[in-house]
């Protein structure tokens, strides 16, 4: 007798290709129902709801008026008008838009379902994670899901390249709710936002082209993976950035400094190390800029507490704890280019006396309507002390050497966590992790303004103020 494994006949290929749904028990009839009819039936809901609609609307005359056999032709009518009116009323652009995206939030959810069962994320009752919410942007889809028990967000991460390889999309990207590890984020990434077909892309800033600006507005500063703009709210909040050369800081630096400098309610300073970062912006820099001075920089910071706690008494007085809109006040921003020249300095003592201003004025400024931008390029321990980085609410760490100059910057822990800006491609300049208080890091790509856009939106600037 052969020793050849018994061959067993080839089936014909399904029809469709279909994740196979391992059942507890062998199938009965109500099972078949179940699995063959009432879960596909579940799943295409919002379809049939849109080709029932009309036959229900069509029909409720017909019932009303006590529903005679012989009257099937009046039955057909109403369903026919019903019909019409649907088509009417998908002509109104925003039922139309707001249809089209419910029906492809149903789409993405059989997909979902679909890409979980051929993945095995499923538990041994067949629970798969459940879309709880979703949304969309140009990029990508971000999708928030409920685990079943027994299942949990490292199987979900295990089986991210399966799903993308059902979803047909560019990657999916599991984040874990650090509050919450029923609840975990799936990214659904479409295409690469910061890429074209040629390779990196320059993102026009929102900013460049604005008459003005209003920094309580919020600042669009770049795109996130999922090729929504990320805003930063700069009143009342500080903003660090890192990365190593050329990463592209001053680029990122320019956006909030195109805004506040088209906010003619804003009065900018700047300390600049480099010397070069800063002197196109200096015409519209009212409160002066210093270059790499140490004495005039301490001068500078000065200046700023005394204006801070002229402003907290005047709050004190008004018995308010912060500044809003309404007070009128000017934002003050202070820039700083190349931390590291003023918090390294190699003397000692002007070292000291420029870190004890500079944390007062980033932790106390705040609610008096000043705020600093800070870079650097060295994102050490030395240069950004933790106890001046935790008083920054935003971070953002771009193409780092290492995982812990990124968290230097963004927070310990955060490159265990699988957030790290060391993973930044060298070619992806401007690219980096933002963190925003309380949240997750994201990365996020700066818009880019060259320096002839600066030069219009200095020049503009100027204008304001002129006129104020
Ligand atoms: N957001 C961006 N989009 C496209 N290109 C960018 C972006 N940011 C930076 N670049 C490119 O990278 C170059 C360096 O950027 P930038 O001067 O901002 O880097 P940096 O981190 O400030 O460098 P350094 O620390 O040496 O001063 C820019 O001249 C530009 O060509």
């Amino acid at each position: 007798m052969s020793n050849e494994p018994e061959r067993r006949p080839v089936a014909f290929p399904s029809l469709f290709d279909e994740p196979e749904v391992p059942t507890r028990v062998p199938h009965t009839a109500a099972s078949w129902l179940g699995h063959r009819v009432v879960r596909p039936a579940w799943l295409w809901r919002r379809e049939i709801a849109v080709v029932l609609a009309p036959v229900v609307v069509g029909a409720i005359p017909w019932v009303v008026r006590g529903a005679p056999l012989a009257d099937l032709a009046r039955l057909g009518g109403g369903i026919a008008l019903a019909g019409l009116l649907g088509g009417v009323l998908s002509l109104v652009p925003r039922l139309r838009s707001g249809v089209g995206r419910w029906l492809s939030e149903g789409r993405l959810r059989r997909k979902w379902d679909m890409a979980c069962r051929f993945s095995r994320l499923q538990t041994d009752a067949l629970r798969i994670p459940r879309i709880t919410e979703t949304e969309h942007a140009g990029a990508g889809t971000r999708v928030t899901v409920r685990l079943p028990k027994g299942l949990s967000t490292d199987d979900l991460t295990a089986a991210s390249e399966k799903l993308a390889v059902v979803l047909d999309v560019r990657e999916t990207r599991v984040k874990r709710d650090p509050a919450r590890a029923k609840y975990p984020t799936v990214l659904v990434l479409d295409h690469n936002p910061f890429h074209d077909e040629r390779g990196p892309v320059r993102l026009a800033s929102p900013v460049a082209d604005a008459a003005r600006w209003s920094l309580w507005d919020g600042v669009p500063v770049g795109l996130d993976e999922l090729g929504k703009w990320s805003t930063l709210r700069l009143v009342g909040r500080n903003l660090l950035l890192g990365g190593e050369p050329e990463a592209g800081k001053s680029v990122a630096l320019g956006t909030a400094l195109a805004a506040a400098a088209l906010d003619p309610m804003a009065r900018l300073s700047g300390l600049d190390a480099k010397q070069v970062e800063l002197a196109l912006w200096e015409p519209v820099m009212g409160g002066g800029v210093v270059y790499n001075d140490i004495d005039a920089a301490i001068d500078l910071l000065g200046g700023l507490i005394a204006e801070m706690d002229r402003r907290y008494d005047q709050l004190a007085q008004l018995g308010i704890r912060s500044v809003s809109r309404s007070l009128g006040w000017l934002v003050e921003v202070l820039t700083i280019d190349e931390l590291r020249f003023f918090t390294a300095h190699p003397d000692k003592q002007k070292r000291t006396a420029f870190n004890l201003l500079l944390i007062d004025l980033v932790a106390r400024g705040r609610a008096a309507g000043i705020i600093v931008l800070a870079a650097t390029q060295k994102p050490s321990s030395d240069v950004v002390p933790t106890s001046v980085r935790d008083l920054f609410a935003y971070r953002w760490a771009l193409r780092c050497t290492t995982r812990d100059a990124s968290d230097t910057i963004l927070g310990a822990g955060w490159a265990t966590e699988g957030y790290s800006a060391g993973v930044i491609d060298a070619i992806d300049r401007g690219v980096g992790l933002l963190l925003a208080e309380g949240g997750m890091p994201e990365f996020t790509k700066a818009a880019y303004l060259d320096d002839d856009a600066i030069r219009r939106v200095v020049t503009r600037g100027v204008g304001l103020r002129e006129v104020v």
